[in-house]
């Protein structure tokens, strides 16, 4: 049984315990937030989704005592384009009280970051104040999957659909996923290589699609080596909860997104 079979055995038994409680689910917020689909792809410089991640299971403990609201605003004032937050407890450590938590600090597009494979969680991910939810393509069928972006986008969310090997890119090809997530972590192993953004990032022929590294990144030639395969934005948890100094770790990070400022950007 792998990391990601024993998270989603987990899962499944929340689910059943939120449909026996949500039976009204809470209003959903109404801040009108940006959508990343666009925002990010009229920048001039690296689109960071900085993470909110207290715990993981291939790292343990990574900030165990961070206040979420004030990480988030810490976040918006260093430039991050979105805030994920993870809210798996189990193996997270999180919580939806940090989404909501993190709605009142700032108005930056938010994704709820969980191992969806229900309706009902995306329900509460909104009511929470989320604007972006994650779908693991790994972790769904593809009816499940199609369903769940179907039901999402109708909600007005967005979603950023998560991919690791060429079959689960050829799905999110096929769903017309307005943004994709390579994720450099395998999640069956937690092997982490950064050449997996590139190599299934020249997959996509949409020029639309929006297009993010995830996992891994900790240097301001990590970014390069991405940028100069695609990627509009990255998302970055452990490097940026582990900062010793936050400002400085961005400043790092957030290099031109053009080619042409290649050498600028060294
Ligand atoms: O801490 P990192 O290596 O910067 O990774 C962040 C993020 O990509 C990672 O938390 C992640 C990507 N996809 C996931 C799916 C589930 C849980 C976690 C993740």
């Amino acid at each position: 049984m792998t990391i990601l079979d024993k998270i989603i055995a987990e899962k499944e038994k929340e689910v059943r315990t939120l449909k026996l409680e949500t039976n009204k689910a809470a209003p959903a917020h109404q801040k009108s937030v940006v959508r990343i689909a666009d925002s990010f792809r009229s920048t001039e410089t690296m689109n960071i989704i900085a993470e909110i991640k207290r715990a993981s299971p291939s790292k343990g403990s990574i900030n165990l005592e961070v206040n979420p609201a004030e990480q988030a605003k810490k976040y918006e004032a260093c430039g991050a384009g979105a805030i994920s937050v993870l809210t798996d407890k189990t193996f997270f450590k999180g919580s939806m009280d940090d989404v909501r938590n993190v709605r009142e600090a700032t108005d930056l597009p938010i994704l709820c970051k969980d191992f969806f494979i229900d309706t009902v969680q995306i329900d509460q991910a909104k009511a929470a104040g989320a604007s972006i939810i994650l779908l693991i393509v790994a972790a769904l069928t593809p009816e499940k999957l199609k369903e769940l972006h179907q039901y999402a986008t109708e909600q007005g969310l967005e979603v950023l659909c998560e991919v690791h090997n060429e079959d689960e890119m050829k799905q999110a090809v096929t769903l017309d996923a307005a943004i994709i997530g390579i994720n450099n972590r395998d999640l069956k192993t937690f092997n982490v290589s950064l050449d997996t953004f590139g190599r299934l990032a020249s997959m996509v022929t949409n020029p639309e699609t929006v297009l993010i590294s995830e996992s891994g990144i900790k240097t301001r030639s990590d970014v390069l080596h991405v940028r100069n395969s695609g990627a509009h934005g990255i998302l970055v948890g452990e490097t940026l909860m582990q900062a010793e100094d936050l400002t400085e770790q961005f400043q790092a990070l957030q290099i031109p997104l053009s080619k042409g400022d290649a050498a600028n950007a060294r």
